[in-house]
């Protein structure tokens, strides 16, 4: 049986006439990293909010480890769940051991696997040094610290890697790879699409409230239907005119061939027949943001 740790059924939220997340389904399972995309005001973060039972729909179900998320019996689950909100407001004159000492009682965890977990997020050396004194991105490691606390079930991190440099941004993703291997579930959202490759299991787009897109990276590749571009760069003493008309001139040496995913392979096979002389092979696969504005341009459309 699949055992969903998150799911949302017709779930709508209003705040007054504004509309922040419309008629939405979503599932989360155990042991899976969904990254949640869209342009500001989307509704990821109300969203997150939803899942946390921070706030009750407008309309339908919201459920969280088996109970509705915003109803009493949820608030026992709440050792469960971590959370990394989008801003994080951290005292600046307690120390990073202090603050996640303070946190770590608030969620009724003993304190004494916080200097690993300070360790883990790379800021031991700097535990016992004023929060006031740390850079943006120590910040942001001692805030995904206290998400860490008491290995929770689900975690949701709203724009978790906003401020962290290209290293720590790598870490956070190791951390992430940790928590899906032990079965944890992790919800992020992101406007950072190009670093999330290799790292999500499935990739949500949401446009004013709704989503629009919902599956693996391979899924999202194929619905979009956006062309491989193969390009060639003949060498010297090769003429154009040896090539059949599907290559397109982009200059005096460059051609290009665009295929589809499932014809790639045949594609490739074809340059092997070619009577010309080949310097170099490039294959651009459409990006996670070429797919990104494809969706949102389909909606508009
Ligand atoms: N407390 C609130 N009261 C009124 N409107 C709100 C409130 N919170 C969010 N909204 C509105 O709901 C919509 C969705 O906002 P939300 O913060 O969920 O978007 P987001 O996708 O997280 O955006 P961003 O990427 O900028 O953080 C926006 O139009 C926003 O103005």
């Amino acid at each position: 049986m699949t055992e969903f740790h998150v799911s949302l059924s017709g779930v709508t939220k209003n705040y007054g006439k504004q509309r922040a997340v419309n008629n939405m389904d979503l599932t989360l399972r155990a042991g899976e990293c969904v990254a949640l995309a869209g342009h500001n005001g989307a509704g990821k973060s109300t969203l997150i909010k939803l899942i946390l039972g921070l706030i009750r729909p407008s309309s339908g179900k919201v459920m969280l480890l088996g109970h509705e998320a915003s109803g009493r019996a949820a608030v026992r689950m709440r050792g469960n769940i971590g959370y990394l909100p989008e801003t994080v407001a951290l005292h600046p004159s307690l120390t990073g051991a202090e603050t996640l000492a303070f946190y770590a009682r608030l969620k009724r965890q003993p304190v004494s696997a916080n200097a690993a977990l300070l360790s883990r997020v790379g800021i031991a050396q700097a535990a016992q040094r004023r929060v006031g004194v740390y850079s943006k991105g120590m910040r942001q490691r001692l805030a995904l610290a206290q998400a860490l606390l008491g290995k929770p079930k689900v975690l949701l991190f709203d724009e978790p890697t906003t401020g962290l440099d290209p290293a720590s941004r790598l870490m956070f993703y190791e951390i992430v790879r940790e928590l899906r291997n032990g079965g944890s579930t992790v919800l992020l959202s992101t406007h950072a699409l190009s670093e999330l490759d290799g790292h999500t299991d499935r990739i949500v787009v949401m446009k004013n409230g709704s989503k629009i897109a919902d599956g693996s990276m391979s899924q999202l590749r194929h619905t979009a239907g956006l062309p491989i571009r193969i390009r060639l760069k003949l060498g010297d003493g090769s003429t154009a005119g040896l090539l059949p008309d599907v290559w397109q001139r982009i200059d005096e040496s460059k051609f290009e061939l665009a295929c589809t995913e499932s014809d790639k392979v045949d594609a490739m096979r074809s340059i092997g027949t070619l009577n010309v002389a080949i310097d170099d092979i490039e294959i651009h696969t459409p990006s996670l943001d070429d797919m990104y504005a494809h969706f949102l341009r389909r909606e508009d459309l």
